[in-house]
C-alpha cells in the first residue's frame, strides 16, 4: 500500500536518505546551481567566479566557529567519541582551507581585507551563529553541518565528472571540495546525523528537518548572490 512513510520505515534507510527524496527540489537547486552549471561547462563569469571567492572566504571564517560549536556539542552529548575526530578533523582542514582562499585570492587579485559581506552572506553567517547557541541540539547541528558540507561536495563534484568543461584555472578549487576524500568524510558525518536522527524526539526531528531546509536555502540564496554579482 502507498501512503506516507512511518517514521521506522525512514529510519531502516536513514532520514538524511529519506529528506533528501522528500526536498529534492530545493537539494537539487542548491547542488546543481546556475552558478556551479556555468563552471562545469566552462562558461563561467570569471569576475562571478572573484565574487565568490571573497564572500566565501568571510562565510569560511563565520563557518569554523560554529563547528567548534559542534565540537563542544559532541563532547557534552554524544556517546561515541570517534565523531569528535570527525568533527576535529574538520577543523584541522578549515585551517587549510583559509590558507588557500589567501593564496587564490592573491593569484586572482582579490583583496580579502576589502571585501565586503553581501547580504545573503551576512544572513547565512547570522543563521550559523544562532545554531552555535548551547540551546540548539547536537542532533540539529550535526544535520546543519552535514547539509552545508555536502551542498558544496556535491556542486563541486559534478564540475570534475568526466564531460565536464571546468576551466583548467578553477579545477583546482574543484578539486578541494569535489576529492573522493571529501566524499568520505561528507559520508562520515551523514551516518553521524543519521544515528542521532534515529534516535531523537519527534520535536528535535523536526526541528532538525527545518534547520536543513533553512541551509539549503541559504546556500542557494549564496550562490545566488555570486552569479548575480558579474
Ligand atoms: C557557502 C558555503 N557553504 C559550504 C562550504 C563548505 N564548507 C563553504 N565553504 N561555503
Amino acid at each position: 500500500m502507498e501512503g506516507k512513510e512511518t517514521r521506522e520505515e525512514m529510519e531502516k534507510s536513514g532520514m538524511i536518505d529519506t529528506w533528501m527524496r522528500k526536498h529534492r527540489l530545493i537539494y537539487t537547486g542548491a547542488t546543481k546551481h546556475p552558478f556551479i552549471l556555468s563552471i562545469r561547462d566552462g562558461t563561467v563569469d570569471f569576475e562571478a567566479f572573484k565574487t565568490w571567492l571573497g564572500q566565501d572566504y568571510i562565510f569560511v571564517r563565520a563557518f569554523a566557529p560554529f563547528v567548534a560549536s559542534v565540537l563542544i556539542k559532541a563532547w557534552k552529548e554524544s556517546d561515541d567519541s570517534s565523531e569528535m575526530e570527525v568533527i576535529l578533523s574538520s577543523m584541522a582542514s578549515l585551517n587549510d582551507e583559509i590558507a588557500w582562499f589567501k593564496s587564490e585570492a592573491a593569484k586572482w587579485g582579490v583583496q580579502l581585507s576589502e571585501v565586503v559581506p553581501q547580504k545573503a552572506n551576512q544572513d547565512y553567517c547570522r543563521f550559523l551563529e544562532s545554531l552555535m547557541s548551547p540551546d540548539v541540539e547536537y542532533t540539529v547541528a550535526i544535520t546543519a553541518f552535514w547539509a552545508i558540507e555536502a551542498v558544496y561536495q556535491a556542486s563541486f563534484a559534478l564540475c570534475l565528472e568526466d564531460g565536464s568543461k571546468t576551466p583548467a584555472k578553477l579545477r583546482e578549487a574543484c578539486r578541494r571540495w569535489g576529492n573522493d576524500g571529501f566524499g568520505q568524510y561528507c559520508n562520515s558525518l551523514q551516518k553521524i546525523a543519521n544515528r542521532h536522527l534515529g534516535k531523537t524526539p519527534d520535536d528535535v526531528l523536526t526541528k532538525a528537518e527545518v534547520t536543513l531546509l533553512r541551509v539549503l536555502e541559504h546556500e542557494v540564496e549564496f550562490w545566488n548572490m555570486s552569479h548575480g554579482a558579474a
